[in-house]
């Protein structure tokens, strides 16, 4: 089977800064990725990179076989990897429906279809009390979940997740846990960003750790919490429970 994702050889410079260097890592089709690290390890961009917000210096990823680097956003999301981003952006002055219509409208041009597929992503992550409020009055973890439903709309395979999870109380993160378990189910492949350990270790088959935009490790996510170069570069001593730059 065709894996869902291939990173190989990632770099991006800001300037005199490597913020991505040579990163490389494969996600298998209907697999949750995390990828981890501390403030400034590149996780951000290399979604940047993967989804064509920047265009990667060098290096190759494919979804799904086919090549995306050098495509525009739009195109990268037409091949079916939608993202999140890391600070909600929705257009604050216009409804929940309105919003995740502009999802579904890289798919269906006409109105009637895209109001029924934004309407069925609104109702997947529980939102479809909201539909007519509008974006701005949300709650922080209802805009989370217009995030992943304005996604959703686009029909992805792939789905990478930006620190939905942020911010959060504890039984907010439970919900988007209980979500994101979800989504899998549903048979997307989800890449995810997270600070909060608890909740990668509930979600993530597989864990990617950057470092200073360098792959310092990867593996099943008990390997990593045991990893001695992880707990020196992010999870700090007192993991596993509450550790360094994670949250717990
Ligand atoms: N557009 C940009 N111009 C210059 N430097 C940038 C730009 N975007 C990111 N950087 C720098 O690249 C490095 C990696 O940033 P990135 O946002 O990818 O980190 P991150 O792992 O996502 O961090 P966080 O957990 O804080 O979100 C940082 O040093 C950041 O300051």
């Amino acid at each position: 089977m065709t894996d869902a994702l291939v990173v190989t050889g990632l770099n991006k410079r800001f300037g005199g800064l490597r913020a991505v260097q040579d990163v490389s890592f494969t996600v298998k089709q209907n697999e949750t990725v995390a990828l981890i690290g501390p403030n400034g390890a590149g996780k951000t961009t290399s979604f940047h990179l993967i989804t064509g917000f920047h265009r990667a210096d060098s290096g190759s990823v494919l979804a799904f076989g086919q090549e995306v680097v050098g495509l525009k956003p739009h195109d990268v999301c037409a091949l079916g990897l939608a993202r999140t981003f890391q600070v909600a952006k929705p257009f604050g002055a216009m409804t929940v429906l309105a919003n995740v219509m502009t999802g579904a409208f890289l798919r269906d041009r006409h109105v009637i279809a895209a109001r029924e597929k934004a309407r069925e992503a609104i109702d997947f992550v529980g939102l479809a009390a909201r539909e007519q409020t509008p974006a701005k009055d949300l709650t922080t973890i209802d805009q989370r979940r217009l995030e992943m439903a304005r996604a959703l709309a686009t029909q992805p395979r792939i789905l990478l997740l930006d620190e939905v999870m942020a911010g959060l109380n504890p039984a907010e993160i439970d919900q988007a846990v209980a979500l994101v378990g979800k989504l899998s189910q549903r048979g997307l492949t989800i890449v995810i960003v997270e600070h909060v350990m608890r909740a990668i270790m509930a979600v993530a088959r597989h864990i990617v750790v950057l470092d200073h935009g360098q792959k310092i490790a990867e593996g099943a996510p008990k390997e990593i919490v045991e990893n001695p170069e992880v707990i020196r570069a992010y999870l700090g001593s007192g993991y596993a429970g509450a550790g360094g730059g994670a949250h717990a």
